[in-house]
C-alpha cells in the first residue's frame, strides 16, 4: 500500500500545480488497504480538506488505485483526529491575555479586533499560541461560531484542539458552511463558481468578489465556504469573517480606546477578509473611511476581500462613490431565489445532513409551498421533522400539511412578496435587486409598482409591510403604486394582459 501511495502521490504531483499538490494531496495519509473489500482508507487532516479531496480527487485516486491493484478499488476518506476541526468552543477568553484561558467569556463585548483592551483594562491576546482573543463566539447572524464538532476517531491532543479552536475563534468561521453542502442550481451557479475560483486563487482572480441577493439565499454560507477552504489549504491563513455591523462597532471601539493603530494593524494584515451585508455601512462615514484604507491595503498586497450585500454596488445608498467604484472593480455576482428543483435538492440535502430519510414527494410539497428563500425552507423542514417526531408519525405529506398549517395559511395560498418580486423581475427581465433598489428609471419603476400592486392583491401584507420588503419604502409609495396600477390596468389592455399572465403564474 505504501508503494502504491508513493506512486499515486508522484503522479498527482505531476498533474497538479505545486500549490494544489501541497494543499490537498501532501497532507493525506494512507491508513490501510482492505484486501477483501478492495477499500483504501486515507486520512485527511481536517474536515475541509476531507470534503475537498473527496469532491475533487477521489475519482482520480480511485482510478490510479484500480490500475495499481488490478481491480476496482474504492477510496474512503477519514478524519485524521489530531488535526480535526475543533469542537464548538465555549467562548474562551484568555485569562491574562497570554495563555489559553478556560474562563467563560465576559458579558460585556470587547473589541472585536484582537489585542485590544477590554473594558476591564485587560489586554486580550491574539496570534498563534493564544487560545482566546477576547472575542465572543456568538450565535447571531453577525458572527456564527463553529457549530458542530467533527467526529473524533480518537481523542485529539489538547494542544492541537486548542490551536484549532483558536483558528476558528479568530476567523469566526462557521465550520458547517462549506462548499460540499452548498446545493448548486441556476440561481447560484455563477456565484459558486466564482467563489471556488477565489478559494483556489485568493487575491489573484477576482478581487474583490462582490456577492449580492435577497435574504436567506446563501450569501453568508458561500463566503464561509471560501474562508473554510482557505483555512483548509493553509492552516495559518489569517482569515476573518465579520458582519458589517460588527465592523462598525469595531470602529466605534477603536474611537473610544484611541486604538486606530491596532485596528489598522489587525485588519490590514489579513489574508482574507469576508465582510457580510455591507449595506449596513450606509451613512457611517468613519467606518467607510477605515474600510477604504483596509481595502486599499489588502488589495495592494494581493490579499482577498469578499463582500456581500442585498443589492449590487451602484445601488447601495449612503456609501461613498470611491468605495462603490472599488466594489465594482472585481467581480460582482448575483444569487437569485432558487427554482423548484433546487429547493427540493436543498431540502433533501438538509435532511441527509440530519440523517433523516425525506421522501421526495414530501420535499416537493414543502418546496412548492415555500418559495422565497432557503432559510424559510430550512425552518419548514425543521418544523416538519419535529412535528413527525413529537407525534410519532412517519414523515409524509399529511404530516407536512399539519406541521406547516400556519406557514401555509400565512402565505395566503402560497404566494409571498419575495416570490412576486422574483416573478415580476423575471417577466420584465430586470434584476430582483431592482425591486428594493432606490433607482427610478421607468423600465424599473413600472415593474416595481406592478410587484407592489400584486403584493397588495395577492398577500395579506399591509402597506407598511410591503414597503419594508421593497427596500424600506414608505407605505404611501406603496399606496400610490397600487392606485396607479389598478387605474392603468382598467385603461391599458396590454398592461392588463401582462398582469393576468403574472397572476396566473403566481397562482400556479
Ligand atoms: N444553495 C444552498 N445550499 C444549501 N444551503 C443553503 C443554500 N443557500 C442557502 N442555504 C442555507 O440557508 C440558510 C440561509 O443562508 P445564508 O445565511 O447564507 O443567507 P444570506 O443570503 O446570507 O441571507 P441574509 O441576507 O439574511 O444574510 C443557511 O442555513 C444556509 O446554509
Amino acid at each position: 500500500m505504501e508503494d502504491f501511495w508513493q506512486t499515486c502521490a508522484r503522479t498527482l504531483e505531476q498533474e497538479l500545480t505545486p500549490q494544489q499538490y501541497s494543499a490537498w494531496i501532501r497532507p493525506l495519509v494512507p491508513l490501510a488497504f482492505d484486501e477483501s473489500l478492495a477499500v483504501l482508507r486515507v486520512a485527511a487532516p481536517n474536515r475541509f480538506k476531507l470534503d475537498w479531496v473527496r469532491s475533487n480527487f477521489s475519482g482520480r485516486i480511485e482510478s490510479l488505485a484500480t490500475q495499481w491493484f488490478h481491480r476496482p478499488v474504492q477510496v474512503k476518506f477519514e478524519l485524521d483526529a489530531p488535526r480535526m476541526a475543533p469542537p464548538r468552543p465555549a467562548p474562551a477568553q484568555s485569562s491574562n491575555g497570554l495563555g489559553h484561558g478556560a474562563a467563560p467569556a465576559p458579558q460585556a463585548p470587547l473589541a472585536d479586533f484582537p489585542a485590544g483592551r477590554g473594558p476591564d483594562g485587560h489586554a486580550y491576546g491574539y496570534g498563534p499560541g493564544h487560545g482566546g482573543n477576547g472575542v465572543h463566539a456568538s450565535n447571531g447572524h453577525g458572527a456564527p461560531a463553529p457549530q458542530r464538532p467533527a467526529p473524533a476517531a480518537r481523542p485529539a491532543p489538547k494542544s492541537d484542539l486548542n490551536e484549532a479552536t483558536g483558528i476558528y475563534e479568530r476567523s469566526r468561521l462557521n465550520v458547517d458552511l462549506i462548499f460540499d453542502n452548498f446545493v448548486t442550481g441556476k440561481a447560484n451557479q455563477l456565484a459558486r463558481a466564482a467563489a471556488l475560483q477565489v478559494a483556489e486563487n485568493p487575491g489573484t482572480s477576482y478581487n474583490p468578489l462582490f456577492l449580492y441577493g435577497g435574504v436567506g439565499l446563501g450569501k453568508t454560507h458561500l463566503i464561509h465556504a471560501i474562508g473554510n477552504a482557505m483555512v483548509a489549504a493553509k492552516d495559518n491563513a489569517r482569515v476573518r469573517y465579520i458582519h458589517a455591523e460588527q465592523f462598525v462597532s469595531d470602529v466605534v471601539k477603536a474611537y473610544q480606546r484611541k486604538a486606530f493603530d491596532e485596528f489598522k494593524r489587525y485588519y490590514h494584515s489579513l489574508d482574507l477578509l469576508l465582510i457580510d451585508d455591507i449595506q449596513f455601512f450606509s451613512g457611517k462615514n468613519r467606518t467607510q473611511e477605515e474600510f477604504f484604507y483596509a481595502f486599499e491595503a489588502l488589495v495592494a498586497l494581493r490579499k482577498q476581500i469578499i463582500i456581500t450585500s442585498d443589492t449590487y454596488p451602484k445601488e447601495l445608498s449612503g456609501i461613498e462613490d470611491r468605495l462603490i467604484s472599488r466594489f465594482d472593480s472585481g467581480l460582482t455576482c448575483a444569487i437569485e431565489p432558487p427554482e423548484l428543483e433546487m429547493r427540493v435538492a436543498i431540502l433533501l440535502k438538509k435532511a441527509e445532513t440530519e440523517d433523516v430519510h425525506l421522501p421526495e414527494e414530501v420535499a416537493f410539497f414543502i418546496a412548492k409551498h415555500l418559495r422565497s428563500n432557503v432559510r424559510e425552507l430550512e425552518g419548514a423542514l425543521r418544523k416538519v421533522l419535529a412535528y413527525a417526531k413529537f407525534h410519532g408519525r412517519p414523515i409524509a405529506v399529511d404530516v407536512c400539511k399539519d406541521a406547516l398549517k400556519d406557514l401555509l395559511s400565512v402565505s395566503n395560498g402560497q404566494i409571498t412578496v419575495e416570490n412576486i418580486q422574483k416573478t415580476v423581475a423575471d417577466f420584465y427581465k430586470i434584476k430582483v435587486a431592482d425591486m428594493y433598489s432606490k433607482r427610478r428609471p421607468a423600465n424599473i419603476a413600472l415593474p416595481r409598482q406592478i410587484a407592489m400592486y400584486l403584493a397588495k392583491e395577492l398577500t395579506q401584507k399591509s402597506l407598511p409591510e410591503i414597503g419594508e420588503l421593497f427596500g424600506g419604502r414608505d407605505h404611501t409609495t406603496v399606496l400610490h403604486a397600487v392606485r396607479k396600477i389598478s387605474e392603468s390596468r382598467s385603461k391599458q389592455a396590454e398592461l392588463n394582459h401582462s398582469l393576468h399572465v403574472l397572476e396566473q403564474t403566481l397562482k400556479g
